[in-house]
């Protein structure tokens, strides 16, 4: 991009860098011009790990190599590096490495192309098999079924596939599939031994099911979550200094459900590609299926690679070879398994990978918010929207955007990437997507808007929770918990409505996902008329007022007008704060910066219970009287440049301890250090400052690691009370704390780990409803082990 950049003269430059939309089409225009006519050749590099690409731009080969044919792209399927894997991954599987021979056959389906054939049968079949049996022996049951599943979909009468679904069912105690499929693999298995082989085992299992009586279950692993719960209200739009937002029209309670809403477009985020599904951002298991006409989406299964790319795995097989001989139950079954109905997926909608695929490689260089608008534009164009005048993609969608505040630099970029992506286009869409000035600068007001309006999607990072269950389903152990649930952004998405909804450091709704879908819920009770605004990044308790209002300008391109940010609260005031030097006073005292941010938050809009609950940390208007360095409440001095060097002394003992609570290896000298720090950092920040719920923290982590749970009870109980300060007490960051201290009193026997979970559970189920008890498996856990907790008790 650098590179592209460097080729405009600075006149030009400056002209693009104060354009407004207005005058767009024009700015747009030049720099068409400018590249169209340019006989430079250059190397672009898009910052990936994809070999960069020298191109003569003007050619066309920069687009031709973007958009490459599938034959030469490097995004393209490959058969002699898929044959050079699957030998690397049958090496492993003989030595026993299957952990590393999955790795192997799944590179290897990556790239091998569907219609390839090896030794007489179909590649990509034969490699579903053989990772099917490495998922065997990995006792990855369900995976391997599927992956047998899929190889008899291409290929219905491959023995092995049949005997290893036959294994896999076996180990499940799923015997009634099992004989039928031990049945059909003696059918269409063509050698002696191998038909003896199959027999002895199906005789095995027969007795073993007369003996079992075992119900059948057969298990839908695609179904997707039934969905019932009702919307509580209907929304309605209004217009305020934040431009639109959501009211309310009645009052509604908190946990009540008020939107949900499938994205209208997505993208996967560049570092997620390999560990999440590109089309519903779950997790990929084992089995992940690969794109069948390029090398770069994985999905969790093929539903979902149907849903993005449009197309199936492969052909439907020719059955009547294997159905000939076969009883009508069996063929029954094999027509079953071999033709999947995926009826009911939703056909209305346009695949969102169809455009980017056949190896083409602009999707996997270039940024991910470019790749969703690629995405809106193919389905626009794909619902019949043409670029027939200027705005009627940016009328279509109809969301706010700040390209005229944009940096100049940011309007640059955005113009030579839109030029960029309408030219990967329009190979796809050669008639319906032309590449002009309207084209390019409707464009760049998607990008725009793409900025101001897409929400990342977040999952929560795989962790070991207290209580967490082994692969039988037994509970391993409630053993002490003590790290912090982290929430990961898998991917970026627009939901039309969603982007309706404004920003508040202090909300009153919460937005979280499943698979693709957004829920927004309450998390207080609104009254009628009131907006209902969530949290785009910052909040209060996180960060002090000045901070969050310069990262909401510098990511989000707005100056805040929450009530969080107006109105003078006690986070903001203790969050960073120290405390009076007399110690019979708990006022607090700020350093300049943080001071002149809060005076100049309005004071007289509190109301007689807000000035009240401020009592204890200041008089009201002590701003008039008092400054920065001076107690808020009785005006005495405080030196902040030495009070400043005195916490960081003590924060050193506390990194320390944090290094070593990474490498799960305390000792006891570091923790005695850090105990003393702990008393410092006490007489010199106020009681609430956040880096003492930090240390507290800190140090109940620490007591966990020596074993010493009363003490790390007593810590991390001391971080709630200063947390419930900062974010209110039925925050998910409480939520958070009371995991561990619940999961520390319950490994000590103390029954007010149950009181405890009560909470959390009220916590989690407020902020995520019914999704609560599948999103946080460990909560019904924890709620069984309170039950017998109870009952032991009695
Ligand atoms: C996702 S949109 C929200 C809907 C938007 N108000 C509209 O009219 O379409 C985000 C934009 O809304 C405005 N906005 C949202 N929250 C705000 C806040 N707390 N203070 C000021 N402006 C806000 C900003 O212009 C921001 O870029």
């Amino acid at each position: 991009m650098e590179k592209l950049k460097s080729l405009v003269p600075k006149n030009l430059e400056q002209t693009v860098g104060s354009s407004t939309v207005d005058d767009l089409p024009s700015s747009c225009s030049f720099l068409l011009r400018l590249f169209q006519q340019s006989q430079l050749f250059f190397q672009v590099s898009f910052g990936c790990k994809r070999p960069r690409i020298f191109l003569p731009f003007l050619s066309g080969k920069l687009i031709g190599d973007l958009t490459m044919d599938p034959e030469n792209a490097l995004c393209g399927k490959k058969k002699d590096a898929a044959l050079e894997l699957k030998r690397q991954g049958n090496q492993c599987f003989l030595k026993g490495d299957y952990a590393t021979a999955l790795v192997y056959y799944s590179q290897a389906l990556q790239v091998a192309p569907m219609n390839a054939v090896d030794m007489d049968k179909n590649l990509v079949a034969t490699l579903y098999v053989n990772r099917a049996s490495v998922l065997l022996k990995m006792d990855l049951q369900l995976e391997c079924l599927r992956d047998c599943n899929r190889t008899l979909q291409i290929s219905s009468n491959y023995a092995k596939a049949w005997y290893r679904r036959g294994k896999a069912n076996a180990s499940m105690g799923n015997f009634h599939d099992a004989i039928r499929d031990f049945q059909i693999s003696k059918n269409v298995e063509v050698s002696f031994n191998g038909k003896k082989q199959v027999d002895d085992e199906l005789k095995i299992i027969q007795r073993q099911y007369k003996r079992s009586n075992t119900v059948q279950e057969h298990s839908n692993n695609n179904k997707l979550d039934d969905f019932d719960e009702p919307i509580q209200v209907k929304l309605h739009v209004t217009t305020s200094n934040k431009g639109r937002g959501m009211v309310s029209p009645i009052e509604i309670p908190p946990s009540s459900l008020v939107h949900v809403e499938e994205p209208y477009a997505l993208v996967i985020l560049k570092h997620c590609r390999e560990t999440h599904c590109h089309y519903c951002l779950n997790e990929l298991p084992a089995d992940k299926v690969p794109c069948p006409s390029c090398s770069i989406p994985l999905y969790c299964s093929q539903r979902c690679q149907i849903q993005a790319g449009g197309r199936m795995l492969q052909n439907v097989p020719d059955n009547k070879e294997i159905l000939k001989d076969l009883s009508d139950d069996l063929r029954k079954y094999v027509q079953e398994i071999t033709s999947p109905s995926f009826a009911d997926l939703r056909t209305d909608d346009v695949p969102e990978h169809k455009h980017e695929c056949d190896g083409v490689h602009w999707p996997a260089i270039l940024p991910s918010e470019i790749v969703l608008a690629g995405r809106i534009l193919a389905k626009f164009v794909g619902q019949g929207g043409v670029f027939a005048d200027a705005s009627n993609l940016v009328d279509m969608l109809n969301l706010s955007h700040h390209f005229s505040e944009m940096h100049a630099d940011s309007k640059l970029e955005c113009i030579i990437y839109s030029i960029i992506l309408s030219s990967c286009l329009k190979q796809f869409f050669p008639s319906q997507l032309p590449v002009n000035e309207n084209t390019i600068s409707q464009i760049v007001i998607l990008i725009s808007q793409i900025r101001t309006n897409s929400i990342s999607i977040v999952r929560m990072k795989s962790f070991d929770a207290p209580g967490s269950r082994d692969q039988s389903g037994r509970l391993s152990s409630v053993a002490p918990f003590t790290c912090n649930m982290e929430q990961v952004r898998v991917g970026q998405a627009i939901y039309t409505t969603g982007s309706l909804f404004n920003h508040s450091c202090k909300p009153n709704i919460h937005a979280y996902f499943n698979s693709r879908t957004l829920f927004i819920r309450t998390t207080a009770s609104v009254t009628v008329g009131c907006p209902l605004e969530l949290s785009y990044g910052p909040q209060v308790g996180q960060l002090d007022c000045k901070d969050r209002l310069k990262l909401l300008e510098d990511e989000y391109s707005f100056k805040c007008q929450c009530s969080g940010c107006s109105l003078v609260h006690i986070s903001d005031l203790v969050l960073d704060a120290f405390c009076c030097i007399n110690p019979s006073c708990f006022g607090v005292v700020l350093d300049r910066s943080i001071f002149n941010c809060e005076n100049k938050k309005t004071k007289d809009s509190l109301t007689v219970d807000e000035q009240s609950r401020l009592e204890p940390f200041m008089l009201t208007d002590s701003f008039l009287h008092a400054g920065p360095s001076h107690c808020l409440k009785c005006g005495s001095y405080r030196n902040i440049k030495s009070s400043c060097s005195t916490v960081d002394e003590a924060w050193i003992h506390f990194t320390r301890l944090q290094q070593e609570i990474n490498s799960n290896r305390v000792s006891e000298t570091t923790v005695s250090d850090a105990l003393r720090a702990l008393c410092s950092l006490k007489s010199t920040l106020h009681a609430y400052n956040k880096r003492i719920a930090e240390a507290e923290d800190n140090l109940s982590q620490a007591f966990c690691l020596l074993g010493k749970l009363e003490l790390a009870a007593d810590h991390c109980k001391a971080s709630i009370r200063i947390l419930e300060k900062l974010y209110g007490e039925n925050h998910i960051a409480i939520g958070n704390e009371l995991l561990k201290l619940s999961s520390i009193l319950l490994s000590v026997g103390d029954c007010n780990g149950v009181e405890c979970i009560k909470r959390l559970s009220e916590i989690f189920r407020c902020h995520y409803g019914w999704h609560a008890n599948t999103m946080f498996p460990f909560l019904n856990i924890l709620e069984e082990e309170t039950h017998k907790f109870v009952s032991t008790d009695v």
